[in-house]
């Protein structure tokens, strides 16, 4: 090694490329820019020909400036003299003479066209219309309209879901479209459904319909997900259910910035798993830790210990977003504490469940262990500086197993306007007396563990 090492060219990295064909939204929300993101956070190379440059913000577009047909045909002339574009998404596309050189140019691409008529402001982002529908149209092996686009472009207006079907198919059947997905964001009802209807038949996909005011982008997300689906696996079925599911989270985590209709979070899903990551180094951190500590046996009760450990609190939706030790915290016979590896998402401990049921009350919280019940414990936490309260198990009402945590929580936010970092009880006939331990870090819980640990 040393002098001698060089650098191994020969592992150069490669990666499949797809072109989006559209406009670029000056704020990032929709459009071309928005596409290049969606085929980063799916594994394509993505690269841009411009149609239109709109001065747009999350209140609207203010005005649009037209790249001349002759130096669009430039643009995707350079890129396709030297990239191997697998699948090309059309948006805003504006004039005549534009649609003449996609035509040229892209006929025989696979061609995923989002038919975005309007902008949610009303804006019109295609002009000449009827030429689109003769030049374009004939051309697309799928489009996805949303139901004003399909109403206007099927003419026969889009209100139930029999509408849809017959829509859908008619589109097909006029300008020979293999795959004509029609979207239900703008529908009524608990799920939002889309169709796609080809010559196999006619599937359909709801998820539930999010109460959101960020969407601004949901449509150029959607396309392009679907055309990065297409590149990688050359499955149209597969492709329509995996872009329906990329497009969920970032409607749920839509950003609530500028004035208007905030963008969706298109990298939302590999934000949460790079936060994913993070948590579990540290619960690695606090296992070496407990392990190391010669007394933190005295913290462990009869039913054994864990920790549960989330994301930033405010990512927090579900118990997914919750890690624990699938074989707990256990002090053996001899005293040795051993942590039961692996760290796993998503499994409903009582340490979760309570983690989850404070985070979801607003609480700055991501850490909570449970432990062992001793007064001599409980007057350390308060020696620290921590606030303590004690529930009486006795006063809960019988619901089952998995409701006890979340009635603990709901009890003391009755009573409490800030829920205290140490819960403990009592316990009751069966139940063993438990003190819950929450901090808002792993830093605070690690520290507060051993200047605890250091009193008893
Ligand atoms: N509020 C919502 N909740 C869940 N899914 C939605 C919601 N709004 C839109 N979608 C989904 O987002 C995608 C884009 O749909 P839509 O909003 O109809 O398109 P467009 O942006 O072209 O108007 C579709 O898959 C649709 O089902
Ligand atoms: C450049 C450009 N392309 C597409 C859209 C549609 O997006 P939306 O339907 O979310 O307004 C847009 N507003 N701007």
């Amino acid at each position: 090694m040393g002098s001698s090492w060089k650098y191994e060219s020969e592992k150069a990295m490669i990666k499949p490329v797809g072109m989006t064909v559209a406009g670029l939204d000056t704020g990032n929300g929709a459009g071309g820019e928005t596409d290049l993101r969606v085929f980063e956070v799916l594994g394509i190379h993505g690269v841009f020909a411009i149609t239109a440059i709109t001065a747009q913000s999350t209140k609207g577009i203010k005005d649009i400036n037209v790249v001349s047909s002759e130096f669009l045909k430039k643009q995707i002339e350079t890129l396709l003299d030297d990239f191997n574009v697998e699948a090309v998404k059309m948006g805003m596309i504006y004039t005549k003479e534009q649609f003449q050189v996609v035509n040229e140019l892209l006929h025989d691409s696979f061609l995923v066209v989002d038919p975005v008529l309007y902008a949610k402001d009303g804006t019109p982002l295609i002009k000449d219309v009827e030429d689109y529908k003769k030049i374009i149209l004939p051309i697309a092996k799928v489009i996805a309209p949303n139901i004003i686009e399909a109403s206007a472009i099927s003419g026969i207006k889009v209100e139930k879901e029999s509408d849809v079907v017959i829509a859908c198919k008619k589109i097909r059947e006029t300008y020979n479209i293999a795959h004509v997905i029609i979207k239900g964001g703008h529908s009524k009802g608990d799920f939002s459904f889309d169709y796609m209807c080809n010559e196999e038949g006619v599937y359909k996909i709801g998820y539930h319909r999010i109460q959101a005011k960020d969407t601004h982008g949901t449509g150029s997300v959607f396309a392009t997900a679907f055309t990065a689906e297409y590149i990688k696996t050359k499955d149209v079925k597969l492709a329509f259910r995996k872009a329906r599911d990329f497009v969920q989270s970032p409607i749920e985590y839509g950003l609530n910035i500028g004035k208007g209709v905030g963008p969706v979070n298109v990298s939302i899903e590999i934000m949460k798993k790079s936060m994913k990551y993070e948590v579990v180094e540290e619960m690695r951190r606090f296992a070496e830790f407990a392990e190391n500590n010669e007394k933190f046996w005295i913290l462990i009760p009869e039913v054994q210990s864990n920790l549960a450990h989330s994301i930033k609190p405010e990512y927090v939706r579900d118990l997914n977003d919750i890690a624990t030790f699938r074989g707990r915290i256990i002090r053996r016979w001899d005293k040795k504490v051993i942590v039961g590896h692996p760290v796993v998402f998503g499994n409903p401990t009582h340490t979760a469940r309570m983690l989850l049921s404070i985070i979801l009350k607003g609480m700055n919280s991501t850490c909570l262990m449970n432990i062992r019940y001793d007064d001599k414990i409980v007057e350390s936490f308060k020696e620290i500086g921590y606030e303590t309260v004690e529930i009486n198990r006795e006063l809960e009402p019988s619901h089952g197993e998995g409701k006890t945590m979340q009635w603990i929580i709901e009890y003391i936010s009755g009573e409490y306007v800030r829920i205290p970092n140490v819960i403990y009880d009592k316990g009751t006939k069966g139940k063993e007396a438990m003190i819950r331990f929450w901090t808002k870090n792993m830093e605070e819980m690690i520290e507060a563990l051993d200047n605890l640990l250091k009193m008893l």
